[in-house]
């Protein structure tokens, strides 16, 4: 399977929120990292058919995905930013529900369902109003059923909203067995969502393609850019305003800080190994610090 975006455009109100925007997508997990309103959900709806872009074409193994309708929207699995579910609903009545809607033959869509729950570790609320759930067991349920008709392509908007630090692991194991053959979009603002699980990494900045890489190419990029620097309670005010800093430890006088910079920011600053998150603070991190 080859997803081929080409020069995708979409504006409100003469603003683009999506620019031009091209990349290729074969089998493997694709994290789309971008601050908010940098545009990945309007990608993902284009993708998925909710909105219209203005200009631009998505080809599906080279064919425009507009011409293949019913035959397309079939083979993608989708969990929107904002999951709506029916409330009243029973979870495994509700994946029931939903694979019936999705068309999976009866049989095959309550067996589906039920290893589903499994899964996302829901079975024993099978029988629980969707309304009586948690936040992050109510997540499951939407994932379990993005992935209902066994999905050539995954394509998730935040997923991990609301899942605890465990449900954020399992959830990542999951996904990684899930895109084996197949193609997982994943568009997050969250980088450990996706900085051990990503075959690529796609940055989108202000409705622009900023970068696509492989999670090692991007941290490799950064080499010799990531300081470890030490400031004092009297330097480190000026360090704050000058530097941009990923992270800052306080250990009894000393504050060590993670610095991203060009050049060596301080006469006895050193380097350290970089990271996806530096990467994201390298490329999105310019705006007003706290
Ligand atoms: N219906 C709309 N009307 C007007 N502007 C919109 C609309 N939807 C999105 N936008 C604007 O388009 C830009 C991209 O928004 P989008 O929701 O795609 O970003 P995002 O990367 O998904 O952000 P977030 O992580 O906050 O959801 C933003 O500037 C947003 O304000």
């Amino acid at each position: 399977m080859k997803v081929t975006f080409k020069g995708i455009s979409k504006q409100y109100k003469g603003k683009f929120a999506l620019q031009d925007f091209s990349a290729e997508m074969d089998n493997g997990i694709y994290g789309l990292l971008g601050t908010n309103g940098a545009g990945k959900t309007t990608l993902i709806n284009i993708f998925v058919g909710i909105l219209k872009s203005d200009k631009g074409q998505i080809l599906i193994n080279d064919v425009d995905a507009r011409s293949l309708g019913v035959n397309f929207l079939s083979q993608i699995g989708y969990l929107p930013q904002f999951p709506q579910f029916y409330k009243n609903f029973e979870v495994l009545e509700f994946l029931k529900y939903m694979s019936v809607l999705k068309e999976i033959p009866k049989p095959q869509g309550e067996k589906r369902a039920k290893e589903l729950l499994e899964i996302v570790n829901l079975t024993g609320a099978a029988g629980k109003k969707i309304g009586a759930l948690s936040g992050g067991m109510r997540q499951r349920v939407g994932i379990a059923q993005a992935m209902l008709n066994d999905p050539a392509i995954l394509i998730l908007d935040e997923p991990t909203a609301g899942l605890d630090p465990q449900e954020r692991i399992r959830f990542r194991n999951l996904i990684t067995k899930f895109s084996e053959k197949r193609i997982v979009l994943l568009a997050t603002h969250i980088v450990s969502d996706i900085e051990f699980i990503a075959n690529q990494v796609i940055l989108l900045k202000d409705g622009r393609l900023l970068k696509q890489d492989t999670p090692h190419a991007l941290v490799d990029g950064l080499a010799g850019k990531v300081w470890k620097v030490t400031a004092s309670e009297d330097t480190l005010d000026e360090k704050l305003h000058r530097l941009k800093i990923s992270n800052m430890l306080r250990e009894q006088e000393e504050i060590h800080l993670r610095v991203i910079n060009d050049e060596k920011p301080d006469i006895r600053a050193v380097n350290v190994q970089a990271n996806l998150e530096d990467v994201f603070l390298y490329y999105f991190g310019e705006g007003e610090q706290w």
